[in-house]
């Protein structure tokens, strides 16, 4: 089965060839902000980033007659759960518009619906970035008018979460799991069997990560806001792009910061040292979800690379439970493998 998989990232659209489970190519296409400034809505660089896709197709020597599916990363839209979802009129509709919002992901089923109407093959999205399997509990917030809102790196931490199930040899649907992405913003999740029961918002509760702020003191944030200094887009942009380690470092390259910490920058490891006594807490608060019963802790996404980061997270949480470290993502396998599920009819596909 010739499986074609796109993940579009705000900065990169990453490609992969999959014939059945294994992968044939991946490709990293790095789109600079010169270019991307030329589209004034994300959903206007769709032609530029299927050219990239079509190219990556001929670089492996496939021929797009040969697809069997295309398989994308799905972003913002209804609150739906977790699996994976048949691309639809709907669905591309409510991407197009942005109407739950904007994020680069957004573009992946759009990409793959076009080239499901020109080849004539399925189309689907895995887990998309607005799986909402919450508890109906989790959703008050504190203000009638403001509900918590599902939105984390639900992809990648489902697929670590089902391999580390599977080391423990237990299944992911009977495994409780708190997993900790930590990228360029942070979710941290309890797994309970199978099911995302709560997360903090990865765009703005929780931890502070790279670019983003995460839970900010409400009273002195309604005060910038009204303090006459910066527009609505450029509150929204200091709390998603930013914030956190960007915001005390002026950089998003946490090696960067990290050799500096190592150098004796007191402020580099104070900042460093924050970022993962708040991941700690949240994994704290996310052990009560579990009412303790909690089989392992999951640390993953791109600064799991820094053993100094893991190592400070896990410090203060292995008395929970064990802590696995599983660094980087695996976002275009675990498109793969979502897509297989259902090409192999071990799952049905849902409808949007
Ligand atoms: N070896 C490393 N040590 C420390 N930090 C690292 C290392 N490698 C990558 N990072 C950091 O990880 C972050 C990026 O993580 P990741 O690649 O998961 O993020 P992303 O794909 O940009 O965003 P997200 O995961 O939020 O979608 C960057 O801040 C980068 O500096
Ligand atoms: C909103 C969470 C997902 C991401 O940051 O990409």
């Amino acid at each position: 089965m010739k499986i074609l998989v796109i993940n579009p990232g705000s900065t990169s659209t990453k490609i992969a060839l999959y014939d059945g489970k294994d992968s044939q190519l991946e490709k990293t296409v790095r789109h600079n902000s010169e270019e991307l400034s030329k589209y004034d809505k994300l959903a206007d660089q769709f032609e530029y980033r299927l050219g990239h896709v079509r190219d990556a197709v001929t670089e492996g020597g496939w021929n797009l007659h040969d697809l069997d599916a295309v398989v994308a990363r799905g972003g913002l839209l209804k609150p739906i759960p977790g699996g994976t979802f048949e691309v639809n009129e709907k669905m591309v509709e409510d991407l197009k518009n942005a109407r739950f919002g904007e994020h680069a992901s957004n573009l992946g089923a759009i990409m793959a619906d076009s080239l499901r109407s020109e080849l004539n093959i399925p189309a689907y999205i895995v887990d998309p970035v607005a799986v909402d399997e919450f508890d109906e509990v989790a959703r008050l917030s504190g203000m009638k008018e403001l509900e918590r809102i599902s939105q984390s790196h639900t992809l990648n931490m489902k697929s670590v979460a089902r391999e580390v199930a599977e080391e423990m040899s237990k299944s992911y649907f009977d495994a409780n799991l708190i997993v900790c992405h930590l990228g360029s913003g942070i979710s941290v999740a309890p797994h309970k069997k199978g099911q995302m029961v709560d997360v903090n918002n990865a765009n703005n509760e929780g931890p502070f990560a790279t670019e983003r702020t995460g839970t900010l003191p409400a009273y002195q944030l309604v005060r910038l806001c009204y303090s006459g200094k910066y527009s609505e887009e450029e509150m929204v942009k200091k709390v998603v792009k930013e914030g956190g380690i960007y915001s005390y470092m002026g950089t998003k390259d946490v090696v960067l910061v990290e050799e500096k910490a190592k150098k004796g920058e007191e402020r580099a490891k104070l900042v460093l040292d924050a970022m993962s006594y708040q991941v700690a807490k949240e994994v704290g608060a996310m052990a009560t979800v579990l009412e303790g019963e909690v089989d392992a802790i999951v640390i993953t996404g791109g600064m799991a690379n820094s053993s100094y980061i893991s190592g400070k997270i896990k410090r203060r949480v292995e008395f929970l439970a064990p802590v696995k470290v599983v660094p980087g993502e695996r976002e275009l396998e675990a498109l793969a493998l979502g897509a297989l599920r259902v090409l192999t009819r071990k799952e049905e596909a849902q409808v949007y």
